[in-house]
């Protein structure tokens, strides 16, 4: 039997106020995730990852023009709820983020322990000892030992200071955690550690992710379900082995053959042209200027068409009335 939803995104929209315009960083974003399964969020540098990241959470730069949209996390309209509440009963205890790089914002004149311990200390009001006892027992579902909680943060490895982290952000036991570019700065092998670790603490704790990465290779382990986002929006959602294996948006295909694999013979093929300009993007399917199989009615912003129960894609392609060749 599947498990029940847990988070419920409608069009969610960040856009930032610069200089030079706005700049449609999250346009129109909509996906569910359920409970214990992990949505890898996939996509080149500057689409909007980490801004859908920060939609989410609420965290916001000041310089943002317009947020937009509705998250439901199980019954909770989270969306709906001042910035105080949001704080007190989700941030951190029920959803929880880490942030790109936040393995060096730690304080670094503080013990990691006390930093791992301190969301139950300030969201709880639980007692200094019964909080680093939690943080103990978390140490321990990441893979640190419990040494550790004594250390301060330049006395840890670049692994130890992630995982550290990471153990802060389930020390409160959220139902959902969402981690930009958890892995990106650090060795494969540390790599590879810790996404073990996030397998097994999905298994164990029953916990949902979504994990935001421009690595294919390694998120593929984790990933139950997979979203490409591109220009702001997602273009393709789906089960990880629909999209490994039968990718649907052309974007999604050329991404999949870009990337490198063992024993492949010839080049992986990279992909010509650049995203458009988020400032001021175009009005139909923002991929069409580099997609090899644009047709006259990629000049509309195609719907998300649906290929199967959970398999989303924005490509008029799929639509029915192209099928059957009446475009
Ligand atoms: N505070 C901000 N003010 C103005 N523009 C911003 C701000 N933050 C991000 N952007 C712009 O929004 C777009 C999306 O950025 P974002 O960091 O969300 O993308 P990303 O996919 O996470 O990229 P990367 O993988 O490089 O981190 C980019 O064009 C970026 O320059």
């Amino acid at each position: 039997m599947s498990e029940p939803t847990l988070l419920r995104v409608a069009d969610l929209a960040l856009h930032y106020r610069t200089r030079r315009g706005v700049v449609r960083a999250v346009d129109g974003v909509g996906f569910d995730l359920r409970r214990n399964e992990a949505l890898v969020v996939l996509g080149e540098s500057g689409c909007g990852k980490s801004s859908l990241a920060r939609a989410l959470m609420r965290v916001l730069p000041r310089n943002v023009q317009h947020t937009g949209g509705r998250v439901m996390l199980g019954e909770t309209e989270v969306t709906a709820l001042p910035d105080e509440r949001f704080r007190r009963e989700v941030q951190w205890s029920r959803m929880a983020l880490v942030m790109q790089a936040s393995m060096n914002a730690l304080n670094p004149v503080v013990r990691v322990g006390e930093q791992v311990a301190e969301p139950l200390r300030v969201l709880r009001g639980w007692s200094r000892r019964r909080a680093l006892e939690r943080a103990a027992e978390v140490f321990g579902l990441v893979g640190v030992s419990t040494d550790f909680l004594s250390r301060y943060p330049f006395e840890l490895s670049g692994g130890m200071r992630q995982r550290a982290v990471l153990a802060m952000a389930l020390v409160a036991e959220p139902e959902l955690v969402i981690l930009d570019e958890p892995t990106s700065a650090l060795d494969v092998l540390t790599q590879a550690g810790i996404m073990n670790a996030l397998k097994r603490i999905k298994r164990e704790q029953g916990t949902s992710f979504i994990l935001i990465t421009h690595d294919v290779a390694t998120s593929s382990e984790l990933a139950d379900r997979v979203a490409l986002m591109y220009a702001g929006q997602f273009v393709e959602v789906a089960d990880a082995d629909a999209f490994f294996s039968r990718p649907a948006h052309p974007y999604s295909r050329m991404l999949m053959a870009s990337v490198p694999r063992l024993r492949q013979r010839s080049r992986p093929e990279a992909i010509p042209g650049q995203p458009p300009n988020l400032f001021d993007p175009p009005s139909g399917c923002r991929f069409a200027a580099r997609c090899p199989h644009r047709f006259a009615r990629c000049a509309h912003d195609p719907e998300a068409i649906r290929l199967g129960e959970r398999h989303r894609v924005r490509c008029w392609l799929h639509d029915e009335s192209t099928r059957r060749g009446g475009a």
